[in-house]
């Protein structure tokens, strides 16, 4: 049998990946010198000398860094201790290993694109935290905070809806409740076009309310399983028995606007009773511009319960208790900063696989996620979404995305090519999502 398919690269000249490696990468590393530079007063206010010292130096090793990628150099191994250098360094010698001996070394420009775009970011870190004190700064938090007050306004009418449909929600017919699970479903999937290292640090944001354009973004859903989820959960809380529990879990995606849609989501199951417990899983340090991270989850909340708005802030204090009471858990893991395909999880993170074999739905936002899921690769557009996932599958499994990257399975024969022809950029632009799902075996 052939092996999987090669994977996305910026090897090939032209490609997305390639544009990608040479303008955008760069431009983020550009815009973090700048966001260092901007904030020096800061450093010198808290650390004095030393706060100076050290935003010199994480500059000059990011300069070194967007160096590295510009003149396309070897990728070098890590070098200061953390949790997960040894894994890093073990998986550079693995991508050493897939190369033929006249290839060299794995290179920016000669490397799978997830695992070069990964190494960025994980560089980034590196960076940081070699230039202690200034080594907990997250180089990407304004960002994520201007896309949050960017939002307001669809903000307020994502919470004013939530709070009027509690209100009624137990009156509601079966007919009627989903519905209004497929509405907060699609919210949550438009969310995603919000994301900020596709725009390169530029700022997009929210601004108008995202709910009167649900009907007219109906026909950009390449794929739609969402019925599938709706028989999925709606079974389950027929099934359920009185105490037990019937738990979704949603790995994170970007903070800001995207992240309150997704906390809409997780509401709205428990408010519905389609599930009793949500876990989320975010990163543990900042990652491509705009990821949640454990400080971004808590930080929204709070800006939430302080707003002046009264459905704001009521999801705000409502949001706050879930997480107090335990119906809603936050978790981190490593692996989610790792370069791995998640073909990979049960032999890198084998407590993290166990853990997702608990839950009754995962769902995945976004983009980068989907890569992970199909390994990033040159799958024909017509490949099934199960086999791309090369035997990952801990639960019953759903992709919420908006198309930012070459790699689409799961399509119908000719509507990947018809969408080439018509729309040379339909896989990159976010105009395009999906909810592509993956049921019990
Ligand atoms: O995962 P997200 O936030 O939806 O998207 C991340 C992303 O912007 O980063 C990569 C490019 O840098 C692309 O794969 C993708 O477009
Ligand atoms: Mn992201």
């Amino acid at each position: 049998m052939a092996g999987p398919p090669a994977s996305l690269s910026a090897r090939d000249v032209g490609s997305f990946a390639y544009l990608s490696v040479k303008d955008r990468s760069p431009q983020i590393l550009t815009k973090a010198i700048d966001t260092l530079h901007r904030h020096k007063s800061e450093f010198f206010e808290k650390h004095g000398e030393k706060g100076l010292e050290a935003e010199k130096k994480a500059i000059s090793l990011l300069s070194k860094l967007r160096n590295e990628l510009q003149t396309d150099k070897p990728i070098v191994p890590l070098v200061e201790k953390f949790v997960d250098t040894d894994i890093w360094n073990q998986y550079l010698e693995y991508q050493q290993s897939l190369l033929n001996e006249s290839d060299g070394k794995p290179r920016w420009f000669l490397s799978p694109w997830l695992f070069v775009e990964c190494y960025m970011y994980r560089r980034i870190h590196e960076a940081i935290i070699q230039s202690p004190p200034i080594d907990d700064f997250d180089i990407f938090k304004e960002l994520k905070d201007q896309n949050f007050f960017e939002s307001q306004e669809s903000i307020i009418a994502l919470c004013t809806h939530l709070q009027e449909l509690r209100k009624t929600i137990e009156d509601l017919d079966e007919n009627q409740l989903k519905n209004e699970f497929f509405k907060v479903l699609q919210i949550s999937l438009w969310g995603n076009k919000c994301d900020l290292s596709l725009s390169g640090g530029e700022h997009i944001s929210q601004k108008t309310n995202i709910m009167n354009s649900l009907e007219d973004l109906k026909p950009f859903i390449l794929v739609n399983d969402m019925d599938r989820l709706w028989s999925l959960l709606s079974n389950c809380k027929k099934t359920r028995e009185k105490e037990s529990v019937t738990r979704v879990d949603i790995v994170l995606d970007n903070s800001g606007f995207e992240l309150i849609t997704d906390l809409v989501l997780a509401d709205f199951l428990l408010s519905s009773k389609l599930a009793t417990k949500i876990h989320f899983y975010g990163k543990t340090i900042p990652w491509f511009v705009s990821d949640t991270t454990l400080h971004d989850f808590n930080w929204i909340i709070k800006q939430l319960k302080h707003s002046n708005n009264k459905w704001v802030s009521q999801c705000g204090v409502d949001w706050e208790d879930h997480v107090k009471t335990g119906r809603w858990v936050y978790l981190d893991h490593i692996f989610w900063t790792l370069p791995h395909e998640f073909s990979a999880m049960s032999q890198v993170a084998p407590d993290l696989h166990a853990a997702l074999q608990k839950a009754h739905l995962i769902f995945f936002k976004g983009d980068l996620n989907y890569r992970k899921l199909t390994g990033d690769r040159r799958w024909e557009f017509t490949v099934p979404f199960h086999e791309a996932l090369s035997g990952f599958h801990p639960a019953p499994l759903c992709s919420i995305r908006t198309l930012k990257a070459e790699v689409q399975v799961g399509l119908q024969p000719g509507q990947g090519e018809q969408l080439t022809a018509s729309e040379p950029n339909w896989l990159t632009a976010g105009k395009y999502g999906v909810f592509q799902f993956d049921g019990p075996l």
